[in-house]
């Protein structure tokens, strides 16, 4: 049987795999007060900042900055996708825009069950208690207060957290807040898990552990996308990557191809840099 373009994102999909979600021309544009932005944040400058101001317009004392300019693909059930790029290049807010965190200013996302985002900046209370926030966490999830009560000893074991998990979250270390979170997060398999550099957070046994329990995941048919500025943890952790640069996605593919394309780019950039002085 031929692959059928039946998504309408010019994607055909192969026979026998299942979208989790298609994502249809999808746009962000922010809206900042007062002080110019552009889209690559103050990383722009000079040739590029000049370039950059063609697309960031100006309306009154307001900037548009369009975080994400028009992006299709569409993901299956069981990948693991990377999504790497430069700083301010679009990647958080495409998949906060895909989660439904933001509103979009154009285009559409279908998803076929339900998203969990989960990021070393998901909001816990600091002046609360570890168990306070797994009971908040856990019922923001959607789960009921008898389902975080059976998942409480799991996540407080995950996280490795012991007694602290009685004591307020602002005398955590930040490294065991991060693992806090990321067990709260991982605590259920969602249909599509979005992670945001959590896996950067941690030592290294912590973020074996996470590695393992995001492969869990995905072996229980879900969706992955891992949101990484470490081509090594998506080369180990992604069968396939997309990359977005300047709110466009330049390239989608085999995670080798895209990550050496990718390493290949900016390794030229660091070059011009130098030679610029
Ligand atoms: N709340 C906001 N208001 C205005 N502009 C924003 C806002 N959040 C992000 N931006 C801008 O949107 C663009 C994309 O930002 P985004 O955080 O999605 O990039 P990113 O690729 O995830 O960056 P990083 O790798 O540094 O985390 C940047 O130019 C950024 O400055």
């Amino acid at each position: 049987m031929a692959a059928t373009d039946v998504t309408g994102t010019g994607v055909p999909v192969p026979p026998g795999r299942v979208p989790s979600i298609v994502v249809r021309d999808l746009r962000v544009t922010y809206k900042a007060y007062g002080g110019k932005r552009n889209a690559l944040g103050d990383e722009a400058e000079g040739r590029l900042g000049r370039a950059l101001d063609r697309v960031t317009r100006h309306v009154g004392t307001v900037t548009e900055v369009p975080a994400v300019r028009g992006v299709s693909f569409v993901a299956y059930e069981g990948e693991s996708i990377g999504v790497i790029g430069r700083n301010g290049s679009g990647k958080s807010t495409l998949l906060r825009a895909i989660a439904g965190l933001i509103p979009t200013a154009g285009g559409e996302v279908w998803a076929g069950g339900d998203i969990a985002l989960m990021g070393v900046n998901a909001a816990l209370s600091s002046a609360l208690s570890g168990e306070r926030n797994i009971m908040l966490g856990g019922l923001a999830k959607g789960l009921s207060r008898k389902q975080v009560n059976e998942l409480h000893d799991w996540i407080v074991d995950f996280a490795g957290i012991g007694d602290f998990v009685h004591l307020p979250m602002r005398t955590y270390s930040s490294g065991m807040a991060a693992r806090l979170r990321f067990a709260i997060s991982a605590s259920t398999a969602p249909d599509i898990l979005i992670i945001d550099e959590a896996l950067s957070t941690g030592d290294v046994e912590f973020r074996a552990k996470s590695a393992a329990r995001v492969e869990e995941i995905r072996q229980q048919a879900g969706t992955v996308f891992l949101v990484s500025h470490s081509t090594a943890t998506v080369r180990k952790m992604c069968d396939r990557a997309i990359w977005i640069d300047r709110g466009l996605l330049r390239m989608d593919g085999p995670t080798d191809e895209v990550c050496d394309s990718y390493e290949r780019v900016m390794r030229a950039i660091r070059r011009k840099k130098r030679l610029r002085g």
